[in-house]
């Protein structure tokens, strides 16, 4: 059997993170597993071929809600990147960063190893950034962040009519200062190429000797002698195959598939496991426990004039953006999938943003899921309270590990998340009847004007609501002995294995959750090499 110091697990926004630090040292051997393929598909690396590639099964793990009240009792479908690169290869590439106020946040329930003091560093160490270096931003890192370079006269409307609403225009919106701000958002986008986790950090990395990286092999489970992690487990083509770790094994499956490849392993509720005949190895409730999603409700509009981009996307104008894409590498196709951001409070007496709004100079067809866009020009945003403290659960039904696991997210369970959700629609309707833009508008036609009470505005998330994509805290980091990892990532109850990825975050950064993901595992790795010098 081979063996490495390290064996990661999945080669998301983390895996590849930690797989370009740990293998820095020619000394660390370093096993990296990801059961996707290699990110050859061409509309990876076409920003704006984010649609085509969320609808490819082959590049996706589509895990289905139970039904419950939060989703109008549908089943809802929350999908992640299977390939190399992981979501990050499938995301909208915005990169918003979280504010000071998240990592100090997260730091309380921890240790002041995650505080901003070291997460800005991080920040600033793994950034290459068009805006260049300050104090907590990076020029000369792996990671290429560039702005938006497209300007029209509805997205300068957009940014204005934040502006008159008092929220300050800022060059870079990921300014630390946990303020309030509207502007164009940077983006993981280079000379119009998606900038993945797998293009930052494995492309520089692949061709060192002390690296290994597997692909279409999917981890089944840990392996353990008594409570030491020793290997790892893995279907490749069918058939099972084990790797050992002679130091440690990370898990970084993501949010959605950390809790199930513990559980596999034989950490979890005993009684879960026991009912499915998995042997128990350490006895823990809240693997799975203690999901928290951003609950998004898509607000569209008509517009009285012919200035939306949704004519970009149609007929012969659709042609004439791929072919300059693919002359010039700009245009509409090389645009993330949201280029302005706002952050603002919902109600006064807070002491910073509680919803964020990603807004679009397009509207979708939602007669064809979301797929197309509309016929007349109109435009949309996407609006979510930023600071959920609803949770939900994941956990594994089978074995099997290609079946994604049940989840129920348990959207708008606190008081506290229902008066922010209901406020942030109520600000958005406020925005819209601002200059320059209210001149613009014609008609709300999503969710409409007939949700207008606070029963209906709930009543319009829960029909019409969307995940942001954006689940944390299935494997919830703490300084408390029920937390699922310790403040090291180390997970209670065993020896040898650290999870680092999305599902370790105790509370969920106030903003998207690529980026953050990515400085925790910046971070994640000064830890890890410096337990085992
Ligand atoms: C559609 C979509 C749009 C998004 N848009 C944005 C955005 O614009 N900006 C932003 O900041 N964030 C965005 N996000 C969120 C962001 O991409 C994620 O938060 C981030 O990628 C999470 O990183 P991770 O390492 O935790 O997991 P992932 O990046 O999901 O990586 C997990 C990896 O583990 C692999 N894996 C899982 N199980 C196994 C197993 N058993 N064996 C082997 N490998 C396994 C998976 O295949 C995957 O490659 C978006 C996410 C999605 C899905």
């Amino acid at each position: 059997m081979k063996s490495y110091d390290f064996v990661i697990v999945g080669a998301g926004a983390a895996g590849c993170v930690l797989a370009y630090r740990l293998s820095e040292n020619p000394a660390n051997s370093v096993l990296l597993i990801e059961a996707g393929p290699r990110d050859t598909h061409p509309f990876i690396a076409m920003p704006k071929g984010l649609a085509k590639v969320m609808a490819d099964p082959k590049h996706l793990w589509a895990y289905a809600s139970n039904p419950e009240e939060s989703t109008a009792g549908q089943s809802e479908v929350w999908v992640r990147g299977r390939v190399l690169g992981g979501s990050s290869s499938i995301n909208g590439m915005m990169y918003v960063r979280g504010q000071p106020a998240d990592f100090d946040a997260i730091a309380e329930l921890s240790s002041d190893d995650w505080n901003w003091e070291h997460i800005g560093k991080a920040y600033a160490a793994l950034e290459s950034h068009e805006l260049g270096a300050a104090e907590t931003r990076g020029a000369k890192g792996p990671l290429r962040v560039t702005m938006p370079d497209l300007r029209d006269e509805l997205s300068e409307a957009q940014v204005g009519a934040g502006e008159a609403m008092g929220w300050p225009r800022k060059a870079d919106v990921n300014t630390p200062d946990n303020a309030e701000a509207i502007g164009f958002a940077p983006r993981t986008i280079s000379n119009g190429r998606r900038q993945s986790a797998a293009v930052a950090f494995l492309r520089p990395a692949e061709n060192r000797a002390n690296l290994t990286i597997l692909t279409g092999c999917t981890v089944d489970r840990v392996t353990f002698t008594g409570t030491r992690a020793t290997g790892v487990e893995l279907i490749r083509e069918g058939k099972r195959e084990s790797f050992g770790a002679g130091r440690e094994v990370i898990v970084c499956g993501g949010a959605m598939a950390s809790p199930g490849i513990l559980e596999r392993s034989g950490i979890g509720d005993a009684a879960r496991l026991e009912a499915l005949g998995i042997r128990v190895v350490h006895h823990n409730p809240e693997v799975g426990e203690g999901l928290i999603e951003h609950r998004g409700l898509i607000m569209q509009w008509k517009l009285k004039r012919d200035i939306s981009q949704n004519k970009e996307f149609k007929g012969w104008r659709l042609l004439r953006s791929t072919l300059k894409y693919y002359l010039t590498r700009r245009g509409p196709m090389a645009a993330a999938a949201y280029e302005i951001g706002a952050w603002f409070r919902t109600r006064p007496g807070l002491n910073r943003p509680d919803a964020q709004m990603l807004i679009a100079p397009f509207s979708f067809d939602f007669a064809k899921n979301r797929q197309d866009v509309e016929r007349f020009p109109g435009m949309h945003v996407v609006v979510y309270s930023l600071r959920p403290t609803s949770r939900g659960q994941i956990h594994i039904e089978t074995c099997d590990p290609d079946a994604p696991a049940r989840f129920s997210p348990n959207y708008r369970a606190n008081a506290e998340d229902r008066q922010s959700m209901i406020g942030a629609v109520r600000v958005v309707r406020d925005y819209v009847r601002k200059a320059p833009l209210a001149d613009l508008i014609a008609e709300e036609t999503m969710p409409g004007p007939q949700y207008a009470s606070d029963d209906e505005i709930l009543d319009a998330y829960d029909r019409f609501g969307t995940c942001a994509y954006h689940a944390v805290g299935s494997c919830r980091m703490g300084n408390d002995e029920g937390s699922v990892v310790d403040p090291q990532l180390r997970v209670r109850g065993v020896d040898g294995l650290r999870v680092m990825d999305t599902s370790i975050m105790p509370v969920i950064p106030a903003g998207n959750t690529q980026a953050p993901t990515m400085a925790m595992a910046w971070r994640a790795a000064d830890l890890i090499l410096a337990g085992n010098q």
